[in-house]
C-alpha cells in the first residue's frame, strides 16, 4: 500500500507557558500544504525500513514509522513485519512536520492495511506518542493547535484563492534549538481569532514567537521573509521552528533568484 504524507505550515506561533514535563504549552494554526513524501509498507518476513530521496538525519531504526510500527506492535502483538520504503522530498528541519506526518500517515495506513479497526481519536492517540504535532496529521484538516500543540479546535481557513509559495533556504534549526531560546509570554489574542481578521491584516498582528531568536542564529532566514514582502506577499512568515518560510501572493511570484541558493515550492 502507498500513501503520500503531506506537510503543514504554523500560521501564527506563541508559545506561551513552559511545562512541567519540560515541554511548552503553545498557540497556533496548523494548515496542511501539498509538499509529499512517498510511503510504501508491503508485508514481509522481517522488518526493515530504506529511504530514498533526501537524506533522513539518524539511524534507519530510530525512524518515525519504526517507532510507530514498535508503538502498534505492542498492542497489535499479531502484527506481521513489514517492509518499509520512505521517499523523503519533504525538507527536513524545515518546520514542516515532515518527520510527523510520516508517523502519522504510517499508522493510518497499518489500520487500514491490517484492518486494526482504530477510529481517528485512537490514532491521535498513538500519534502524540511519537510527537507532539504528529496528531495533526491524522485527521490532516486545519485547525488551531493548544497546550503540546497536540489537542485541537477546527478553524474555518481556506487559502486556495492564493497562491501559497514556500522557501527553504540552505539551513536547519532543531527544534530543541527553537524552543531553548523562547520566553514564553502568554497571549492576549489567540490565533484562533486572529485568522479570521482579513489577510491583508494577518502582517500586522500574527507572529511565530521563533522567528526573533532563529533569525538571529540564521540571518539567512531572516532574509528570505524580506524578499517574500518585496515580491508582494500579502503574509510572510517562519513555519513552525523553522527554517522554511512562506509567503501568501495573490498570484504566483517571480522567485527565481531565491531559486539559485533555496529550494522553492510554488503553490502549495
Ligand atoms: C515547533 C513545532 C510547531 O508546530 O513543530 P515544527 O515546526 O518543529 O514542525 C512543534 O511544536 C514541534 O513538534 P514536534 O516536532 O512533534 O516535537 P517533539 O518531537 O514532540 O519534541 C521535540 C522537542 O521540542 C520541544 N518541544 C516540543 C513541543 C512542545 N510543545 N514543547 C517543547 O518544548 C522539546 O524540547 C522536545 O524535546
Ligand atoms: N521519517 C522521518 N522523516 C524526517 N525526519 C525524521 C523521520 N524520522 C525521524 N526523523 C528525525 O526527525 C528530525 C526532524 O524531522 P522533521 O519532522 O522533518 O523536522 P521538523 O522539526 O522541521 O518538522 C530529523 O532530523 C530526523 O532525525
Amino acid at each position: 500500500m502507498i500513501v503520500f504524507p503531506n506537510a503543514k505550515i504554523n500560521i501564527g506561533l506563541n508559545v506561551t507557558a513552559r511545562r512541567p514535563d519540560g515541554y511548552h504549552d503553545l498557540e497556533t494554526v496548523f494548515y496542511p500544504v501539498k509538499i509529499y513524501d512517498v510511503l510504501e509498507v508491503i508485508k514481509a518476513d522481517e522488518l526493515s525500513f530504506q529511504s530514498s530521496g533526501l537524506d533522513i538525519p539518524g539511524r534507519p531504526e530510530d525512524n518515525l514509522c519504526i517507532q510507530g510500527y514498535h508503538l502498534l506492535k505492542k498492542d497489535f502483538p499479531k502484527l506481521p513485519p513489514v517492509k518499509i520504503h520512505l521517499h523523503k522530498n519533504v525538507p527536513i528541519g524545515a518546520g514542516l512536520g515532515g518527520g510527523s506526518a510520516n508517523a502519522a500517515f504510517f499508522i493510518k495506513l497499518m489500520n487500514e492495511k491490517f484492518e486494526l479497526g482504530m477510529d481517528e481519536d485512537a490514532m491521535m492517540d498513538y500519534a502524540r506518542l511519537l510527537g507532539a504535532d504528529c496528531a495533526f496529521f491524522i485527521n490532516n484538516r486545519p485547525v488551531f493547535a493548544f497546550e503540546k500543540g497536540d489537542e485541537f479546535e477546527p478553524v474555518k481557513l481556506d487559502l486556495s484563492n492564493y497562491h501559497v509559495a514556500l522557501v527553504m533556504p540552505d539551513a536547519h534549526v532543531s527544534t530543541a534549538e527553537a524552543y531553548r531560546g523562547v520566553k514564553p509570554t502568554p497571549v492576549k489574542e489567540t490565533v484562533y481569532d486572529l485568522v479570521n481578521m482579513p489577510l491583508t491584516a494577518w502582517k500586522k498582528h500574527i507572529r511565530n514567537d521563533f522567528e526573533a531568536h532563529i533569525f538571529n542564529n540564521h540571518p539567512v532566514i531572516r532574509g528570505v521573509k524580506a524578499s517574500l514582502y518585496e515580491r508582494g506577499a500579502l503574509y510572510a512568515s517562519m513555519s513552525g521552528s523553522g527554517a522554511s518560510v512562506f509567503g501568501i501572493f495573490e498570484s504566483k511570484p517571480d522567485l527565481k533568484d531565491l531559486e539559485e541558493t533555496c529550494r522553492v515550492f510554488y503553490n502549495v
